[in-house]
């Protein structure tokens, strides 16, 4: 397996339990892996299936606009999900980090991996 990786990608969200962060744009870093098949794409006819990260980068900045998210597994969660359904990938792993939230640690964070089990069927088959 092949791992097409995002480090350190910033976005400002509305996030937090407290009543003083519904209104508060706050710094989260994602740092995000999903897998591929570099072989696959050798062949010029099936370009259309690399994973573009550019698209990937504004999936989630769409996502993370939205709305005002109550935890960071909440986002963690949702970007998952969507990018399991929106990019023809059988693997994701999602690290959400939100730095600052804690005073005493330099940072903390929520990972989360999802499988398309779906795909993870058909590749099997085939
Ligand atoms: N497991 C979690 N615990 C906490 C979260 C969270 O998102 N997941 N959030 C908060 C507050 O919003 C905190 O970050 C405010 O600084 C506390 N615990």
């Amino acid at each position: 397996m092949d791992i097409l990786f995002i480090d350190r990608l910033t976005v400002m969200a509305y996030i937090g339990i407290n009543d003083w962060e519904k209104n508060c744009l706050q710094k989260l870093i994602f740092d995000l892996q999903l897998s591929c098949n570099t072989e696959f794409f050798k062949d010029h006819q099936s370009i259309v299936s690399y994973i573009d990260y550019t698209h990937v980068n504004q999936v989630i900045l769409s996502l993370v606009s939205q709305k005002h998210f109550y935890l960071i597994e909440d986002v963690a969660n949702l970007i998952a999900n969507t990018l399991i359904e929106k990019f023809c990938i059988y693997w994701v792993r999602v690290k959400v980090n939100k730095p600052g939230a804690i005073h005493n640690a330099c940072n903390v964070g929520i990972c989360v991996e999802r499988k398309n089990k779906t795909l993870l069927k058909s590749l099997k088959k085939s």
